[in-house]
This record gives structure tokens, C-alpha cells and sequence, in this order.
């Protein structure tokens, strides 16, 4: 695509396809690379048919959050990103942009998740998450993107060297200095746990600061941290100017809400990637 766009109230995705937007068409069969710094349109094999009451809500999934992927969904004459309103019934799209790392995607690659939503948002109770940055022993506080590193491909996981694409953080002082535009993996000094009856959703925590955000992903599954202890990771970005991030300095909100009903299978019950982690990268990494 030339660029990012929302259809707004009068247009479908296609009429705006057809106003000039697309710069050139790839098929994804047998594998594609999506680069940095472009913006990618690709439909999505499933679709919604929503009834009356029942609206959605969509985010990256944590390991597409990790990797510094930028995804947002739109559907046919969508308002906003990552939102279909109740009674949408129709196909989905999403937006790629790869921020770090190259990928290389195939059908079927699952980068965003969508949540269903009878009514308002029951916004419940809300945990302040601060910044870890004091680490065990040798162990790193956190993690830089590498620039110019090599491909992510979406389905080796646990396959690709942490070390070709993440350069260690170290925090003698409990600070490190957050350069504008790169890209940091950190965890949260607390623990946090989702009660079964609850998700949860992280937000950035005074997104006027402007020197750094904190969170891109953000949704946090009935059951994490449930009988095994995990931090939040945190995905940030530095903005600006440099920017010193101390030991404890609170940086997102984490927002419950109750689930409409009992829950199938709790987080950490079926391959969950990511049930009582500390500092963990996306899983396509290994250590
Ligand atoms: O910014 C975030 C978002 C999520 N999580 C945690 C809580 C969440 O419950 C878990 C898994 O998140 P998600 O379901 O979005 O990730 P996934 O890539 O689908 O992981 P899995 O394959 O384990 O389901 O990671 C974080 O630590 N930080």
C-alpha cells in the first residue's frame, strides 16, 4: 500500500482499494516477505457475522507485539482501527507494518486475535505496572532490537538465535537511557495474575510523557500467571529525545473485565507460550 488508510462510514475496503492506494499485489501461497516500513493489506480467511449487541475488539497477538509487528484490522466502512461495530457482518482485513525485523508470512500465519463484546466495556479492577530493571544475578534487565537483522519466518518457532536480532540490557543503576525509534523488550516488576472469571487488557499509562511508550500488544487471557507466577512483558518504544528510564517508573495499566461466562481452557492449559514468564521474547526466539 502507499499508505494506511480507514475507510470511514461511506466506503468499503474495495472502494478504497480502487481509489488508488494500492501500489502492487503479492501472493502470500508458498511464502512472502513483508519489509520494514511498508504498510501490507491482506484479507483475512475469516469473517464476522455479528448479531445485534455483540460487537468486536481486535489487538496483535503477544508474539506479534514482540516482534515489533504494527497490525491493525479494519472491516468494511470502519470508524476506527481494531473495532467492528455490534451487527457487522462482513470480511476483515489486516494491516501489516513490520517496525524492526522483516517477515515472512505464508496463509494461515495468525497475527491478530479478536475479542466479542456483549454491550459496554466493564472496565473492572485496574494494576499500575512499573518497570523492572533490576536483574538476578547476570541475567539482562531487557532487550534492543537489532537493526537490519535477519528474517523472521513466521512459522520456525523457537528457531531463530535471540542474539542475531537482540542485543542484552544491562542496568547496573537500575536505569537505561531509551533512544528514540528503537524498539525495547521489558518486564514488569510486579506479578500478574487474571483470575479465571477475567481478561484483561494493557494500556500506556500517560501517553502525553511522549518520550516512550510502553505496550503495543496488550491482552492478557483468563488464567495468566494463574498458579505460575508471571510478569507482563512490555513492548516500548522510545520517542523524541532520549529518555531515562529508572528502576519502578510505572508505565502501563492493566484493565480487568469480567468474561460473559465460564471459560473453556484457562491460559497455560494448552501450549501456551507464555505461562509464567519473566523477561521472555517472542517465541519464534531462542536463547
Ligand atoms: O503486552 C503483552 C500482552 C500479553 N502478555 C502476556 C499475557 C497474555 O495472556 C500472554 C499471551 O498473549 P497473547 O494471547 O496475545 O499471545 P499469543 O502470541 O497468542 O501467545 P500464545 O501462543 O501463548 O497464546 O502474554 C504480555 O506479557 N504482554
Amino acid at each position: 500500500m502507499r499508505a494506511s488508510f480507514l475507510p470511514g462510514p461511506a466506503r468499503t475496503v474495495d472502494d478504497c482499494l480502487a481509489s488508488g492506494l494500492v501500489m502492487h499485489e503479492i501472493e502470500l501461497t508458498g511464502g512472502a516477505v513483508l519489509e520494514t516500513g511498508c504498510v501490507y493489506l491482506v484479507p483475512l480467511m475469516e469473517s464476522l457475522a455479528l448479531p445485534a449487541g455483540l460487537s468486536a475488539a481486535m489487538n496483535p497477538k503477544s508474539s506479534t507485539g514482540r516482534l515489533d509487528v504494527f497490525t491493525r484490522v479494519i472491516g468494511n466502512n470502519a470508524a476506527a482501527f481494531d473495532q467492528l461495530p455490534a451487527g457487522y457482518c462482513g470480511p476483515l482485513w489486516v494491516e501489516i507494518s513490520p517496525r524492526t525485523f522483516s517477515i515472512l508470512a505464508r496463509p494461515g500465519d495468525r497475527l491478530v486475535q479478536v475479542r466479542l463484546r456483549r454491550g459496554a466495556l466493564k472496565a473492572g479492577l485496574s494494576q499500575v505496572l512499573s518497570v523492572d530493571l533490576q536483574a538476578a544475578g547476570n541475567a539482562p534487565v531487557g532487550w534492543r532490537a537489532k537493526r537490519h537483522s535477519p528474517l523472521v519466518d513466521l512459522c520456525r518457532i523457537g528457531a531463530h538465535a535471540a542474539l542475531d536480532f537482540w542485543e542484552p540490557l544491562y542496568a547496573p543503576r537500575g536505569q537505561i537511557v531509551l533512544d528514540p525509534g528503537e524498539f525495547y523488550i521489558l518486564a514488569s516488576r510486579e506479578a500478574v495474575e487474571i483470575p479465571l472469571a477475567d481478561a484483561a487488557e494493557m494500556a500506556p499509562i500517560a501517553p502525553e510523557i511522549g518520550e516512550f511508550r510502553a505496550h503495543y500488544a496488550g491482552f492478557f487471557d483468563p488464567g495468566f500467571g494463574l498458579g505460575a507466577p508471571a510478569k507482563a512483558v512490555l513492548e516500548v518504544r522510545g520517542r523524541d529525545v532520549p529518555f531515562i528510564l529508572e528502576h519502578g517508573q510505572a508505565v502501563a495499566r492493566l484493565v480487568h473485565e469480567p468474561m460473559a461466562g465460564k471459560i473453556g481452557s484457562a491460559y497455560g492449559m494448552n501450549g501456551s507460550n507464555y505461562q509464567g514468564q519473566g523477561l521472555k521474547l517472542g517465541k519464534h526466539f531462542k536463547a
